[in-house]
């Protein structure tokens, strides 16, 4: 992947705390880092109210992969671009409802798809902190992205809601059973029941985001969560994130815990004596090790 010269893009209002770099070159997205170990993804289509078409997907998946494998990075920051030219800001309004077909959203070789599913799991498994900054609309399929990011710092200007109902659609995985979890049963079947909007400070009470800050200063407080994080054990911020998954995903999120549990043990003398002895053709010698309490 090509990293391009340094030069700072801005994608929100506001002061930027960190300089950011672009990192590759995409088409619906724009993907950035800064040496401080923050990346930035930044939905770019604000004509449609940063709405996803299938290629957006991918291209959001990829962005997310790349980041997986690059081991300074330890934090996302996950936005829209704006304002748009009539000065409306967007998180992400869901699917483009004109590339909607038969079956799903009709990608460049005609095939229909669900594919911001994907998305949805590998920002849930990526073991990195992603944390979502909501200016403008989050609506959606674009508002189930914000409720799979771990964090949600939202503007004063944010709006959330459900359409699903309205425009033929529903989102019957996470975006009605972690929603109920987020906001309970009551709100969750209000919010997809009614398609009502919800302004920033109504989203504050019902504990969809975490906290509530001027559209100014949406991305400093992006960055200042974020370094707060990578100041603290990467091994423990991942265990929790995957600690957190298994409550609520059943089975994968049981396999991701017990994942980590696996790489831990790989690391320790005992795993590494397995692997010795196997590779010695010989019986592996646990006697050092003791049965702790
Ligand atoms: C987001 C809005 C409330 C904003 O309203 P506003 O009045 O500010 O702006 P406009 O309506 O005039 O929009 C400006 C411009 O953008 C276009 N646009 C906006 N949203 C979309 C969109 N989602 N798709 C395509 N185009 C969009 C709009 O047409 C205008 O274009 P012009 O050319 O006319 O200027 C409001 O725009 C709004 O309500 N948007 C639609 C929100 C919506 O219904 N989203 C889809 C929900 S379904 C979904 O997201 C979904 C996707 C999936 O992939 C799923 C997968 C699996 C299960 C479920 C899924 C799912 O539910």
């Amino acid at each position: 992947m090509q990293v391009f010269p340094t030069k700072n893009r801005q994608v929100l209002p506001g002061i930027s705390l960190v300089e950011w770099i672009p990192w590759n070159d995409y088409e619906d997205i724009l993907l950035d880092r800064c040496k401080e170990g923050i990346a930035r993804i930044t939905i770019n289509r604000p004509t449609k109210r940063n709405a996803f078409r299938p290629q957006t997907v991918t291209e959001l998946c990829d962005a997310f992969s790349f980041i997986r494998d690059t081991v300074d990075i330890g934090v996302v920051l996950l936005t829209g671009i704006g304002p748009a030219k009539d000065g409306r800001y967007a998180f992400c309004s869901g699917g483009d409802q004109s590339v909607r077909g038969d079956g799903g959203y009709i990608d460049e070789m005609g095939l229909a798809r669900l594919n911001v599913l994907d998305l949805q799991r590998i920002i849930r498994s990526l073991p990195k902190v992603v944390i979502a900054l909501v200016a403008g609309y989050a609506i959606g399929g674009g508002q189930v992205l914000h409720l799979l990011c771990d964090l949600s710092i939202a503007a004063d200007n944010a709006i959330f809601g459900q359409t699903g109902p309205r425009v033929g659609s529903f989102d019957g995985g996470f975006g009605a059973s972690f929603l109920a979890r987020l906001v309970g049963q009551r709100k969750a079947r209000e919010i997809w029941f009614l398609c009502r909007s919800y302004d920033a400070t109504q989203a504050l009470t019902m504990r969809l985001v975490n906290a509530v800050v001027p559209l100014d200063t949406l991305e400093q407080e992006g960055v200042i969560w974020a370094q707060e994080i990578l100041q603290h054990s990467p091994t423990a911020i991942r265990c929790l994130k995957a600690a957190f998954n298994a409550e609520t995903d059943g089975m994968s999120g049981i396999q991701e815990l017990a994942g980590q549990a696996t790489h831990l043990f790989y690391r320790t003398d005992e795993g590494k004596e397995g692997k010795k002895a196997f590779l010695e053709k010989r019986k592996p010698d646990f006697s050092s090790e003791l049965w702790l309490p």
